[in-house]
């Protein structure tokens, strides 16, 4: 599951868990590559790799591809945090993840509105970011994307208006404009999570 010695367990880990989720199109993917490109010199604050059942080369998020029967192994074997279904695919963040928030830092990974009660039970301290962006503007997005196709799309955007459930701790960033100035804004939001006081361990 974890590697080194010690084991933490969940309600040890001091670090924050950063979920980016919101409506399919609104910018998760741009948003936290902007973001990892600001902070790429933080030793402390790390951007996850999901592994998705989707083709490597799909385009988009830079995730690890694994075939499904291989991510059914690896769940059997608590090799991920949380995973999730959505879109016909299968979504999961890896277990390694508590190694890091064990120390004090934080993680950053695109998350799922649906699995949000799986995240706040595994990560004692979980931030919510809600990306949000006008519904003209994620369908435009999608389209021009054009890494599903029409039908996909539209069930996506059928998708958009899943709520988050109450009681996270939420931010929300709405991502209709420039991305660079959400991009900062997400930016800021993490910087600011390690001057807390138990952000670092
Ligand atoms: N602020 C922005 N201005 C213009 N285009 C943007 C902006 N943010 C993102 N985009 C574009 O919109 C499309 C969707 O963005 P992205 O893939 O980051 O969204 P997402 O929320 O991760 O979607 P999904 O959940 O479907 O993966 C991409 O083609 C991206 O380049
Ligand atoms: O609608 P909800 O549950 O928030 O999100 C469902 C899934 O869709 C998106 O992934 P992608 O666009 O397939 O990479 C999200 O990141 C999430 O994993």
């Amino acid at each position: 599951m974890t590697s080194g010695a010690f084991i933490p367990s969940v309600r040890e880990l001091p670090g924050t868990f950063v979920a980016v989720v919101g409506p399919s199109g609104a910018g998760k993917d741009s948003l936290i590559s902007y973001a990892q490109r600001r902070l790429a010199s933080r030793p402390d604050i790390h951007f996850v790799r999901r592994l998705i059942t989707r083709d490597g080369n799909a385009g988009g998020e830079d995730h690890l591809a694994i075939a499904t029967g291989d991510f059914e192994d690896m769940r059997e074997k608590g090799g991920f945090a949380v995973h999730w279904s959505a879109h016909g695919l299968r979504y999961g963040i890896p277990a390694s993840v508590n190694d890091e928030l064990a120390r004090g830092h934080v993680i950053v990974a695109n998350g799922s509105r649906s699995a949000l009660n799986d995240f706040a039970e595994v990560f004692p301290r979980l931030l919510v970011v809600n990306v949000v962006a006008r519904t003209d503007i994620l369908a435009h997005r999608l389209q021009q994307r054009g890494r599903e196709t029409e039908a996909d799309v539209s069930k996506r955007l059928e998708r958009g208006s899943l709520a988050i459930p109450e009681g996270f701790r939420t931010v929300t960033i709405d991502n209709s404009g420039a991305l660079a100035d959400a991009g900062e804004r997400l930016t800021d939001v993490l910087v600011d999570l390690l001057s807390e006081p138990t952000g670092v361990a």
